[in-house]
């Protein structure tokens, strides 16, 4: 549906996005993930026509559908990260505001807004303040205004950031409907788990797009291993078997091989869930010797403990985060 070449954005001198390139696909549900600041924003932003990029291009395919002039004929709706509604009208009101915007006529976005209201569950609350509503239902509304005219393309920017867990599965289940309806979306998340409900997802890193593939291909395709490690002292002791000098910080003990392995060569990265480690290795066998060798080493007498796991999709990004994008 459309081609972004090449495209560029810079804020004096600060390069938000290098050279990315990217298809979006008509009838995709296309993620843009990365962590804050990656330029997920300003990347959607040049895709909606709100800002100009600086180079590069998006090219729109043939109209997927409904009217209007932008982007040769594909109809956009765009719901940004920041809650943008009137606070001091009521859902309904929000909601013919927008339908204005778009100049549709009165009964046309009643008749919309009850259909979508009643998919998003906002039905009973058309009469709220946008201000008395919960966060939830806060990006819900504004889901609402952008479907109001009945786009072919939605773009959203964030919508799940900072709702609780019960109502982002809610606001995924509206995304699969209205993209089973035929609606292609472009939707720009920092959660990994949420990156894995996208048809293709665009890995977004320090202003570059590193990585463009299905979640199941970008899974398939990880080059690494990734290792579950537990490592278990021998000998009881205050500190353990740790000398002071590779004790970690806060969480101390916990985190404390974090160090011992992490510069080992044929390491990826090395983190801590819980108390295991999750260790990103070239080659699984010859990473388990160099981490016995390490504690052998510093003296350590403890036991490791590695198990081959699958990696997710928060693997593949910090890997490739990791591997190094300056
Ligand atoms: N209008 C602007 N003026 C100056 N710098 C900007 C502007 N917009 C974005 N930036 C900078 O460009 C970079 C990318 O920001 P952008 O908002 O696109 O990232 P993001 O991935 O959407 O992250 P976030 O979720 O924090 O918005 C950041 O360093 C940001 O500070």
């Amino acid at each position: 549906m459309i081609k972004v070449e090449k495209l560029g954005k810079d804020f004096g001198h600060i390069t938000a996005v290098y050279e990315v390139t990217i298809d979006v696909f008509a009838g995709n549900i296309f993620g843009l993930v990365g962590p804050d600041g990656a330029g997920k924003t300003t990347l959607l932003r040049v895709i909606c026509g709100l800002i100009v990029p600086d180079r590069g291009q998006v090219l729109w395919a043939q109209a997927a559908g409904g009217q209007g002039k932008r982007g040769n004929g594909v109809v956009l709706g765009y719901m940004p990260q920041r809650f943008s509604l009137y606070g001091d009208l009521t859902v309904m009101e929000n909601i013919n505001f927008f339908g204005a915007l778009y100049k549709l006529k009165r009964p046309v976005i009643r008749e919309r807004a009850d259909e979508i209201l009643e998919m998003t569950g906002l039905l009973p609350f058309k009469d709220r303040l946008a201000d008395n509503l919960s966060g939830g239902m806060k990006q819900k509304l504004a889901l609402t205004c952008a479907l109001v005219n009945r786009p072919a393309l939605l773009v959203l920017d964030e919508p799940t950031y900072g709702v609780d867990p019960q109502s982002r599965k809610e606001f995924w289940r509206i995304l699969y409907r209205l993209n089973k309806q035929g609606m292609t979306i472009i939707v720009s998340t920092p959660y990994m788990d949420e990156a894995e409900l996208c048809t293709r997802v665009a890995f977004m890193n320090k202003g570059r797009v590193v990585a463009v593939d299905s979640p199941s291909r970008l899974k398939s395709n990880f080059p690494y291993q990734v290792l579950e490690v537990r490592v278990e002292t021998r000998r009881a002791g205050p500190v353990g078997d740790v000398p002071p000098q590779s004790r970690g910080g806060d969480d101390f003990p916990y985190n404390r091989h974090i160090g011992l392995f992490s510069d080992l060569p044929g390491v990826v990265y090395v983190s801590l869930y819980g108390d295991k480690y999750r260790v990103v290795v070239e080659d699984g066998e010859a990473a388990r010797r160099a981490m016995e060798n390490r504690l052998a080493e510093k003296g350590i007498n403890a036991g490791l403990y590695c198990t081959e796991i699958n990696p997710t999709m928060e693997d593949v990004f910090i890997a490739l985060a990791e591997k190094g994008v300056e």
